[in-house]
């Protein structure tokens, strides 16, 4: 039984349109003009219990607006949403309990108190009893690496402290569902890695369901293996990152190291040219023409290595949504 449904989801933003100078202004405030912006458009998917899935898309796609209805922060202009068997537009309290929303670049710890103080309120908000606190409190601060953290006001912790302290907040009341909006941004590659390693220990300790975006392709690749794709308010893929590579990238990167150089020309018949350094080349070749091209590349150059990778994977949806393809 999925614990995320999504069914035809579409959320319409009415906004105010305000033409230029006083005139515009004066006619603003007597008559306002409105246009729709359609952030989201008839998305459906649904999500297993202990899943971990990307959602990706680029800037303005509508992956906060989807997150927002699956919380119930904004209601859907249409469409159905159940999480955990609930309404989240409802904001049921039982609802509360199963979910958790993290923004990345917006904080819920106080500033000026140590952390512990922030999560002593949240455990009040939830409900938590003290030995529950005491327990969850230990555990998450050993996974998350936060010894000795939690007592400094939260201003003097580094960014990625903050983050992971943010993350012991959120999750302080064991929800099932964690919807996370860029949970690594602007960290540095460290404590990246270090919040991804949580991650997938909490998924795996606890079967919590995570639905997860990030512009950090390494967060994605490490930890989902099913992907979403949104481009403009539309649903464009739903599927592994293998089958993404396999739909949307229909070559694959043949890198050649050679004896001795050869010109351009002669290495463009066999591909589509990347690179070209020195005696190292990269070229992109059909996936069908793979078997043939390669051993045409070895029998007719003379070459010292040749090895056959997928080309990145942000390179790839780069591509797709520079295309729009659906
Ligand atoms: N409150 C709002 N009122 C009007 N339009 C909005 C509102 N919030 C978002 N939008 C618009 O809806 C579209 C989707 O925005 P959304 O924030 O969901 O995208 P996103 O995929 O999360 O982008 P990013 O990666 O930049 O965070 C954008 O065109 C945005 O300008």
């Amino acid at each position: 039984m999925p614990i995320v449904i999504v069914d035809n989801l579409s959320k319409v933003y009415p906004v105010a349109v305000k033409e230029p100078g006083l005139k515009g202004t004066l006619r603003h405030f007597l008559r306002r003009t409105y246009r729709s912006v359609n952030a989201v458009q008839g998305v459906s998917f649904q999500i297993e219990p202990g899943e971990v899935v990307g959602f990706l898309g680029p800037n303005g796609a509508g992956k906060t607006t989807t997150l927002k209805m699956l919380t119930g922060l904004i209601h859907p202009s249409s469409g159905k949403v159940r999480v955990a068997g609930y309404v989240p537009f409802r904001r049921e309290e039982a609802f509360l309990q199963k979910i958790t929303l993290v923004m990345g670049q917006k904080q819920q710890l106080l500033w000026d108190l140590p952390a512990l103080d922030s999560l002593k309120i949240n455990a009040a908000v939830y409900n938590i009893s003290d030995r529950d606190f005491r327990l969850r409190v230990g555990e998450l601060t050993e996974l998350l690496g936060l010894e000795g953290k939690l007592n400094q006001p939260v201003r003097k912790l580094s960014l990625g402290e903050r983050m992971k302290a943010e993350l012991l907040a959120a999750l302080l009341h064991h929800p099932q569902v964690l919807f996370l909006d860029e949970p690594t941004l602007g960290l540095d590659v460290n404590a990246q890695v270090g919040v991804r390693d949580f991650l997938r220990e909490y998924n795996q300790r606890y079967q919590a369901t995570v639905l997860l975006t990030s512009h950090y392709m390494a967060d994605i690749t490490a930890l989902c293996d099913r992907v979403l794709l949104i481009h403009q308010g539309l649903l464009i893929y739903d599927g592994s990152l293998e089958g993404l590579l396999q739909r949307f990238a229909p070559y694959r990167e043949v890198k050649v190291e050679l004896a001795q150089a050869v010109s351009e020309t002669d290495l463009s018949q066999y591909g589509e040219l990347e690179t070209v350094e020195g005696r190292e080349v990269r070229l992109l070749v059909q996936r069908e023409a793979l078997t043939r091209t390669v051993a045409r590349i070895l029998a007719e150059l003379q070459v010292l290595d040749l090895t056959v990778t997928d080309p990145p994977i942000e390179e790839v949806i780069g591509r797709v949504f520079r295309a729009g393809v659906a």
